[in-house]
């Protein structure tokens, strides 16, 4: 035994969404995350084109290498010495063969820090959920806790902040700041603490890189049948809206994204992008936190203040 303060946690779990990494896994995906959910097939199609425009890759999975890696360079400048794992939701490495792997590596309880920042069923219950399927999956898994929402933490606002005045720089003084996220169905449960988390951030990021510059909060990436309510507007009749009323420049801010996923690869940057120059708007989108080290540091401040000590030291 040692005399150094130990954390309850003997390993890191990243946990993201997935995606395909080349054409013939585009649709295995597709099915993968849409199984028992009500998406149209002409969605699915469309979605799949969107896949296929990039090579059947989506960026996110290269995000999550670099993201790791970035975790891994900041563990280790603070001397921590906890191993990180990575597992996926819907492709590979899925959850339960990495969740296998921690069990036969002797990890007997992990830390979960999951790709996506806010509270609501999308966007939290449903990592916690799948990470209990995978547990079920695995005899003697590790005990697996979600770190904390972390949303509204300095280390993912900040870098956004960052965005913001970089891309105000490069457009006129009366350009426009649109957040966007991924859009959900009304009646989602958890959608009203999203939506309050998310005007909470647009607020925040707003206030310190822009303060008195208006703001507003657009969805996008809808799917699901036409019939059922999801959080409007979508950013692009949003940003036919601000044409109409004179407004020459946006400055898009995607909130509701921690890295470069193919909603923001391809419906911001292509589509609303498209959208932009149709109705002579300029458009900056802003970068995500991606792998920032500011960024990569929240999963340490999570797990340090959720152990209340420091957590282990290298060499012990
Ligand atoms: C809130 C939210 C986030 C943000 C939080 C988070 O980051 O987790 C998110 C992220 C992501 N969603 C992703 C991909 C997909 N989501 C789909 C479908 C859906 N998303 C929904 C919500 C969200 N999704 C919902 C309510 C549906 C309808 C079906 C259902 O209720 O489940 C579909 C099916 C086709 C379609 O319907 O579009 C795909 C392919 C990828 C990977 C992208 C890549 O490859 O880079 C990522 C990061
Ligand atoms: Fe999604």
């Amino acid at each position: 035994m040692s005399d150094a303060p130990t954390t309850e946690y003997d390993a890191l779990l990243l946990v993201s969404f997935g995606g395909p990494e080349g054409p013939d896994d585009v649709m295995p995906f597709l099915e993968n995350v849409t199984r028992g959910r009500n998406v149209p097939r002409e969605r699915l199609e469309s979605v799949a084109e969107h896949y296929y425009r990039f090579g059947g890759v989506s960026p996110i999975n290269e995000q999550c290498r670099r993201l790791k890696a970035a975790i891994e360079a900041d563990l280790a400048a603070h001397s921590i010495d906890l191993p990180v794992y990575w597992g996926n939701r819907n492709w590979t490495p899925y959850l339960a063969d990495t969740v296998r792997q921690m069990a036969a590596d002797g990890v007997r309880r992990a830390a979960a820090f999951v790709t996506s920042a806010y509270s609501g069923y999308s966007t939290h219950q449903q990592y916690v959920e799948d990470i209990a399927r995978a547990r079920a999956e695995v005899p003697e898994a590790p005990q697996i806790d979600k770190l904390p929402v972390y949303c509204r933490r300095s280390g993912f606002i900040d870098p956004f902040v960052d965005g913001v005045r970089d891309a105000l720089a490069r457009l006129p003084e009366d350009a426009r700041l649109v957040f966007t996220a991924h859009s959900v169905p009304l009646a989602q449960p958890g959608r009203a603490d999203y939506v309050a988390e998310l005007q909470d951030v647009a607020a925040t990021v707003a206030e310190r890189a822009a303060p008195g510059r208006p703001w507003t909060l657009a969805y996008q990436s809808r799917s699901g049948p036409p019939s059922q309510p999801w959080l409007e507007p979508d950013i692009c009749d949003h940003l036919e809206e601000l044409a109409g009323q004179g407004v020459g420049a946006v400055a898009v801010v995607p909130i509701g994204f921690v890295s470069d996923h193919m909603e923001v690869k391809y419906d911001l940057d292509v589509e609303a992008a498209d959208k932009a120059a149709a109705l002579g708007l300029r458009f900056e989108r802003v970068p995500t936190p991606s792998a920032d080290p500011r960024f990569a540091a929240l999963p340490r401040e999570l797990i340090t203040e959720s152990v209340g000590a420091a957590p282990p030291r290298a060499g012990r």
